[in-house]
């Protein structure tokens, strides 16, 4: 019927009042042994800077950073989950759910953080992680290059077998990435090495397109402990100087 609008619906709706664009939020869960360094890893990335000083997380934080990927704000939402399995238990069912991207760490002056990595895989299975979710291995703690005790070419092997890129690097160094390569067939070791790798997930997500959880723009995502929203530059966004290594 013309001329009849709906009950408290304006005809001159103008683009002022249409709800803000919504934020695509990728929700990346960082597991690994207790120590490895996730806590370290994800503070460098959301804060741009190493901690000074960090405690074995307790169940989960989270942090994020909004980052432009093409002109598109994108939320990156980093799960830091406890290694420490008495501090797991209540938590890890919240972990798995709606992740858009795994990175596991190991720590590569410890062997047995790497001999740990094939039961963070098998949790993975066990929550019906699929390999159609991106998975990525990241050995931390480069720059103690005197105490390595994993090798670049056994790290490969392992990632090879999983089908996952091997980033090696530093969270408190990430500039001088002890020598190894870094990403399989990526960058060397001058840029901001883990800014490149989660820029890498990110880049990659965003490749895929998947239904993503979002929320407008703005509005507080909630429910972790920490929030970090900021660049390295100060800014919101932090797009300045990113690089993708390309795996
Ligand atoms: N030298 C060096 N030390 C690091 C690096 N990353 C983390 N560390 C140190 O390793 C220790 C553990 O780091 P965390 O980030 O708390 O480890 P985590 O994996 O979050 O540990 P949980 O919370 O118990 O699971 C801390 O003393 C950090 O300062 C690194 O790249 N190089």
């Amino acid at each position: 019927m013309a001329g009849v609008e709906p009950a408290g619906f304006p005809s001159s709706l103008s683009s002022t009042t249409l709800p803000p664009p919504r934020t695509r939020i990728f929700k990346i869960i960082v597991i690994g042994d207790s120590g490895v360094g996730k806590t370290c890893l994800t503070y460098r990335f959301c804060a741009g800077k190493f901690p000074e000083k960090t405690e074995a997380t307790i169940g989960v934080d989270f942090r994020e950073r909004v980052i432009d990927i093409d002109g598109e704000k994108i939320k990156i939402q980093l799960w830091d989950t406890a290694g420490q399995e008495r501090f797991r238990k209540s938590m890890v069912q919240h972990y798995y759910r709606n992740v858009h991207a795994v990175v596991f760490v190991y720590d590569v002056t410890s062997a047995g953080s790497f001999r740990g990595l094939p039961s963070w895989i098998e949790e993975c299975k066990q929550h019906a992680l699929g390999t159609e979710v991106p998975r990525i291995l990241v050995g931390n703690k480069c720059d103690l290059r005197h105490f390595v005790q994993v090798g670049t070419d056994v790290a490969q092997q392992f990632a090879d077998s999983h089908s996952m890129p091997l980033f090696e690097t530093s969270a408190k160094s990430p500039g001088s990435n002890g020598g190894a390569d870094g990403a399989s067939g990526g960058g060397g070791g001058n840029s901001d090495h883990v800014e490149a790798i989660f820029m890498t997930v990110a880049h990659k997500l965003k490749s895929q397109k998947p239904l993503m959880l979002s929320q407008p723009s703005g509005a507080a995502a909630g429910g972790g402990t920490v929030h970090l929203d900021r660049g390295r530059d100060g800014g919101g966004d932090g797009a300045r100087g990113w690089a993708c290594s390309s795996c």
